[in-house]
């Protein structure tokens, strides 16, 4: 089956096996070298509009956790930075490390994060998620860094929720919840055409990665750390950590960024 994960028998570099784009031209993450990204004055302000009404759930679907948004009208939309046209907010979700010195997909300049939180928008030029996960400029993801520092309290209904989601498969409510309370104060961004970071790997996202991380204290990634499980109810528990693929070849693209 296509069963994937981040082991030794099923990890990253396994991946290819049963998604050959795995080796494709577009893969995320990478490491973004910030000299080398080109100031482009025709990225336009990134303009995140959620409508907290309407979180729907969460899940652990075996590699991280997500929350889910009802995406059947435009009220919680991204327009603007490298974006044209309207993309609708799908779900959001995190990587982490089992220690504080990895975790993150993207690097900046080799600097890895201990977490990195995704925002996953699909392009209402098409008529679904489904329609939109395979095609060039089909999804947009912000991708946000969290470094360790003071406890962040918007997290704090996120990770008080992670309890009900142990092990693999579980779901419950999560409703009323801002997305933009996640994001920092500046949007500042650096943006190239990738890909999914899972399986099935498609070539299909144009990243939108901030510049000012939030924070998480160490408290909090513990929380993260220890409470959720890879594994469905009894199977042996195995921690859910390390669920980061390392960064792929850049391959001729190249880097833009929205700021000097
Ligand atoms: C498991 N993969 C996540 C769930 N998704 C998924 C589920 C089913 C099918 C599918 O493609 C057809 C995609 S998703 O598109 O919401 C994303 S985006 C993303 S990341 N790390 O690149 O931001 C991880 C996942
Ligand atoms: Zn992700």
């Amino acid at each position: 089956s296509h069963g994937w994960g981040y082991g030794p028998a099923d990890g990253p570099d396994k991946w290819a096996e049963n998604f050959p784009v795995a080796n494709g031209p577009r893969q995320s993450p990478i490491n973004i070298v910030t000299k080398e990204a080109q100031y482009d004055p025709s990225l336009k302000p990134l303009k995140p509009r959620y409508d907290p009404s309407n979180a729907k759930g969460i899940l652990n679907n075996g590699h991280s956790f997500q929350v889910d948004f009802v995406d059947d009208t435009d009220s919680s939309v991204l327009t603007g930075g490298p974006l044209s046209g309207t993309y609708r907010l799908r779900q959001f979700h995190f990587h982490w490390g089992a220690s504080d010195d990895r975790g993150s997909e993207h690097y900046v300049n080799g600097i890895k994060f201990p977490c990195e939180l995704h925002l996953v928008h699909w392009n209402t030029k098409y008529p679904s998620f489904g329609e939109a996960a395979d095609k060039p400029d089909g999804l947009a993801v912000i991708g946000v860094f969290l470094k360790i520092g003071a406890a962040n309290p918007r997290l704090q209904k996120v990770l008080d929720a992670l309890d009900s989601i142990k092990t693999k498969g579980k779901q419950t409510t999560f409703s009323n919840f801002d997305a933009k309370t996640l994001l920092p104060a500046s949007l500042d961004h650096w943006t190239y055409e990738g890909s999914l970071t899972t399986p099935p790997l498609l070539e299909s996202v144009t990243w939108i990665v901030l510049k000012e991380p939030i924070s998480v204290s160490p408290a909090q990634m513990q929380r993260l750390k220890g409470l959720l499980l890879f594994t469905g109810d009894g199977e042996t528990p195995c921690c859910m950590v390390d669920n980061f693929r390392p960064p792929q070849l850049l391959k001729g693209r190249h880097v833009r960024a929205s700021f000097k």
